[in-house]
């Protein structure tokens, strides 16, 4: 390794590792799909990278007596199941202690009150729960006396199920709460490669000076899933995918790709910045939203290999609610005027994939144009995978080295995090919760981010029902109904081949 990459190397790995001041965290739906899936693991990953502090504990909050003990047996097999040793799964389950409560019955908060007894330590209460408990639950700490000076409050998105929705819960836990102490998570934040947007953008002059409509002809965000409905039936079929991946993870790409320079990386820079994009957005309102959005629902198809039952089918009875957004949008600022900007985003597409692809303008003239055995010239392309494969990619024409014709190709510089820093990406998660215990907010959603979100969504959501209240069908295991391709193509542009990255 030469001695740049090795300073870098040691830049990243030396703040990750310093630990946080002791706390207490309580997870509200301990037993939830988020809680068993990412946050137990994460919190497991911290604790062996000895970040967090020994007298630090963490209370996972149940509501059926059983979950008491069973609930550790299962926080253990998933640790089990990614490696963890015996001896240390023993030692994280160590800092684990079940309260059984329900949170929406304030005569149960006095359990939680005696478990975490006097301490002084930094006390943060996690809300992995639907959003309709966020207020009861922050009511209800409030009123046990549970809340102390320095107390923070995690919110999960998404945030109410509207802009109404989300200002009411944002008054109420205001009443409760400061600002300072909410904190809003958007895990495509923690990211590695999302918090890289930034350090590309303004690290390097080379990119931020071709960032705007002079230079770049269109923009395409992706976010694709293989997984389909899983068991949050429940949650979902009320949510929808634009209120579940676009309202928060797709718009925050967007504003991270879009905004202006902030004068410093300090959170309420970032975040002014973040909300001046959202305010530029462009509204699509009305009938508007047959020409700028695609709905689309998967319906039986092969996907991963194997045959997928339709949403429907999964669902168990009939539903319009939408599980692929496709949208052609706009910022209206000098920056990015007349650029337009694609997002896609779906369950049960044929990859897993997430990225920002930026194709830059055509060269201005060709001079290559008129040689005989020449390709034409494609524009440059810069990627940014955010997974799988974390990386950047830059797409350039070269010529085909050799003294017969002249021949020009595209090839790809190409760079991967995993080869160019030997260091495995931290799970979003991982960064997250320890930045709440640090009490630093940068990668967090503030009040107005999300509101402004929210402001953008509600009417595609109206325009939805009146104007488009069925979903195209799409087969399982394919690129989304034909619709989506033909918003990009009427355009004369197309979708970014996937395969650029492998
Ligand atoms: N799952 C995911 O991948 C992601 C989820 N989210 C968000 O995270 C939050 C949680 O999601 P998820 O884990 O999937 O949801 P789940 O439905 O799997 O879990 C919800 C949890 O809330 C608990 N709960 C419900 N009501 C009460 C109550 N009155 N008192 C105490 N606990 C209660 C449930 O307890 P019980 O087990 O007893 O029913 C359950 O453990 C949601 O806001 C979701 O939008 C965000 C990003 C990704
Ligand atoms: O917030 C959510 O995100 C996941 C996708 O997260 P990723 O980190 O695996 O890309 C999505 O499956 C889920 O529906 C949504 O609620």
């Amino acid at each position: 390794m030469d001695a740049i990459a090795d300073r870098v190397l040691k830049l990243e790995t030396v703040p990750e590792r310093t630990p946080v001041p002791p706390f207490d965290l309580v997870i509200f739906g301990a037993g939830g799909d988020l809680a068993l899936r990412k946050l137990f693991p994460a919190l497991a990953q911290r604790n062996e990278e000895g970040v967090l502090p020994e007298e630090s504990r963490i209370l996972g909050i149940v509501r059926k007596a059983e979950d008491v003990e069973g609930l550790p047996n299962e926080v253990a097999k998933k640790l089990k199941d990614s490696g963890l040793p015996a001896d240390r799964i023993a030692a994280f389950l160590h800092r684990l202690t079940m309260v059984q409560m329900d949170a929406l019955k304030p005569e149960t908060y006095a359990a939680l009150k005696t478990a975490l007894g006097d301490s002084d330590r930094v006390r943060s209460f996690y809300l992995s729960t639907p959003p309709d408990l966020f207020i009861p639950i922050c009511e209800n700490l409030s009123k046990a006396e549970i809340l102390t000076p320095t107390s923070r409050v995690i919110l999960e998105k998404p945030l109410g199920r509207d802009l109404a929705s989300a200002r009411a819960i944002n008054d109420a836990v205001a009443k409760i709460l400061p600002e300072s102490r909410t904190y809003r998570i958007d895990h495509y934040l923690g990211k590695e490669t999302v918090q890289n947007l930034l350090v590309l953008r303004f690290a390097n002059t080379l990119f931020e000076r071709s960032w705007s409509s002079r230079d770049i002809d269109n923009v395409q965000i992706t976010v694709a899933e293989t997984v389909g409905l899983e068991q949050r039936a429940g949650y979902y079929d009320k949510a929808g995918h634009l209120r579940d991946m676009v309202q928060n993870h797709v718009l925050q790409l967007l504003c991270l790709f879009a905004i202006e320079p902030p004068n410093l990386l300090e959170a309420d820079a970032v975040r002014d910045e973040k909300v001046r994009v959202l305010k530029a957005l462009r509204p699509i309102v009305g009938p508007d939203v047959q020409r700028y959005t695609v709905r689309g629902q998967y319906g039986p198809g092969v996907a991963e290999g194997a045959r997928a039952k339709g949403y429907v089918d999964e669902l168990g009875q009939l539903s319009n609610t939408e599980t692929f957004v496709a949208i052609r949008c706009e910022i209206d600022t000098w920056r990015w005027a007349g650029v337009p900007i694609f997002l896609r985003t779906g369950k049960r597409l044929a990859q897993r994939y997430s990225e920002i692809a930026v194709t830059f303008k055509p060269v201005p003239h060709s001079i290559f144009g008129a040689a005989p055995g020449c390709d034409q010239l494609n524009a440059n392309r810069l990627v940014i995978r955010l997974q799988p494969d974390d990386g950047v990619q830059l797409q350039l024409m070269m010529k085909v080295p050799g003294s017969g014709k002249l021949k020009i190709v595209p090839r790809q510089l190409d760079l991967r995090y995993d080869t160019a820093f030997g260091v495995r990406s931290p799970d979003a998660y991982e960064r997250l919760l320890t930045d709440v215990i640090r009490g630093d907010q940068t990668l967090f959603m503030r009040r107005d981010e999300v509101e402004q979100a929210w402001s953008w969504i509600d009417p595609i959501l109206a325009g939805w029902q009146e104007y488009y209240p069925q979903p195209h069908r799409y087969a399982a295991g394919s690129w989304g109904p034909s619709q989506a391709i033909g918003l990009i193509e009427r355009e004369g542009r197309s979708w970014a081949d996937p395969e650029l990255m492998e």
